[in-house]
Parts: C-alpha cells; structure tokens; sequence
C-alpha cells in the first residue's frame, strides 16, 4: 500500500542506494505530506538510516533521485534538521552542552555572525524542551547516553527547521523522556513541521506516528496509520518474526478499542 500525495513535501523516485556495488535499497518510490509526524519501522538490515542519508545526500543513489519542497536538496539544506545515530557521533568532543545546542543556530546566522543573546535564549528554550537545563555547562563527554540524545535533540530544535529526520533519537532514552519528546514532535507537526522518525519500538510507533513507511530493502507501505499497519504489512516488513507479530496484532486490537487513537 503506497499513498501518493499531491504537491508533496519529500518525493523519492525509484531510489537504489548500493553500498560496494551491492543495493541496500532497491527501487524506492513514495511522496510524503507535509506537517505529519512520520515514522520509519523496518528489522535491523532494513536500510532506514540508509534512507534517511540518501534523503540528506551522505550516501550517492546508485539510480533515481529526491526532492524537497519540490526542490534539490542543496537549495533546501538549510530547512532541514538531521539527528544522526547515536553511535555516528564523536561524544568526546571538546564542547559544552550549550556550545552544541548553540551550534543549532549557526546555519540562520550567516558566515560572519556570531550567536548573540537571542541565539543563547533560543538555546535555553530548546534544552528546557527537553529537561536538559541543569546541565547547561557540562561537557557533553560527561552526560549519559540518554542524556546527550536529548541534547543532541535539543540541537535540532534549535535549527528551527522545517523538515526533521531522526534516526533512532530515543535510543536509550527513558520512557518518560520519549514521551515527553513524542508529545513535542506531535507539538510541532500542528505548527507545520514535518518529522520523519526511524524507530524500533512499535508500540509507541502506533500511538505516536501518524503516517508510517515499512521498509525491509523494498518498500513495503507508506501512508496514514489507520491504511497500512495490518498483519499482512507487518509480516511482509518484519518476516516470520511471530513474538513480534503477535504482539502488534495485540496492539491494533487495543487500538481498535482506543477511543484516543488517531
Ligand atoms: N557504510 C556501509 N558500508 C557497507 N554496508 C553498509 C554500510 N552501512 C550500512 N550497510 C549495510 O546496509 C544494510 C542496511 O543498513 P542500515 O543501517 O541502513 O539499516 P537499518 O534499517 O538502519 O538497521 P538498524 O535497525 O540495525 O539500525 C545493512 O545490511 C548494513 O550492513
């Protein structure tokens, strides 16, 4: 199931990206409406990040292209906010928590202007968003795992962007966090803000996302929540893993039930 949207905010036309001549995605074709908090869901192998980087153009597609805001991404570059995996980034970095969710606003600033006071407040705002004020002055080699994914989410929000891509931003972050953040994604969708998010866990996928893509290599569905998880989806995305499908078919019960569900 693969719902084309009109005038799309991200269009992906028969992308294959190979890694050493072998492809990791294979023909991938979907469009994606703007102001929607958008999940990707795929098993491990499933070549999400792989995605999120051709869309950020940190991997060459071996064939087919994207457009953002019907545009190439270099002339959009600076709408767009990337939180990277947590494993891709170099925590020892000589820098203060601050220092990186002030880094956040470099991209508005222009090549010789230096953050003044409205970049530091915007800073403070956004680590406030994620209850990271208190560590402020720390380094960020001294933070925990959930700690510095929180800050590095903090950096992101300081972009002031208008698309956010994710990949895997709750990775050892608590519940209460993921939620408290979920609940500031769904926040900045109702502004506009697009945010597309890779992530494992599927429960609070069903609960927060509102149009989900399943990938395993291929493309196996994108559209609104409510059209495309169904067992027949989620076993084409997820394979014989029955532990795992038993337990989402227990979810799209409850969530039949759910009088909140979107
Ligand atoms: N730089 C690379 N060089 C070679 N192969 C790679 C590289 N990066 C990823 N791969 C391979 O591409 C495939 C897709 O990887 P990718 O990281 O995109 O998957 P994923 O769905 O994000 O996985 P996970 O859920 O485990 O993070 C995997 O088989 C992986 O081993």
């Amino acid at each position: 199931m693969i719902k084309q949207i009109e005038n799309p905010l991200l269009e992906i036309h028969d992308l294959t990206v190979s890694y050493d001549q072998s492809p990791v995605l294979w023909n991938i074709d979907f469009s994606l409406p703007e102001g929607k908090l958008i999940g990707i869901l795929g098993p491990n192998g499933a070549g999400k990040s792989t995605l999120i980087k051709a869309i950020m153009g940190l991997v060459e597609p071996t064939g087919g292209y994207v457009k953002i805001f019907n545009k190439d991404l270099d002339q959009v570059r600076n709408r767009i906010s990337y939180v990277p995996q947590r494993e891709s980034v170099d925590w020892n970095f000589p820098a203060s928590v601050l220092d990186v969710v002030m880094m956040g606003t470099y991209g508005r600033l222009g090549l010789f202007k230096r953050p003044g006071k409205k970049e530091k407040d915007l800073a403070f705002n956004c680590l406030e968003k994620v209850g990271m004020t208190a560590f402020a002055k720390r380094q960020i080699s001294e933070l925990s795992g959930g700690q510095q994914q929180r800050v590095f989410i903090a950096r992101a929000l300081a972009q002031e962007a208008d698309l956010y891509l994710m990949d895997e931003p709750f990775a050892g972050v608590d519940m209460a966090t993921e939620t408290a953040i979920f609940q500031l994604l769904q926040e900045m969708t109702k502004e506009g803000k697009t945010v597309i998010v890779v992530h494992h866990d599927i429960h609070s996928a069903m609960t927060y996302f509102e149009w989900i893509i399943m990938l395993n290599l291929h493309l196996v569905a994108s559209g609104p929540k409510s059209d495309v998880v169904n067992e027949d989806l989620l076993r084409k995305t997820y394979g014989g893993k029955l532990n795992l499908l038993s337990k989402v078919t227990e979810i799209i019960r409850q969530q039949e039930f759910n009088p909140l569900k979107n």
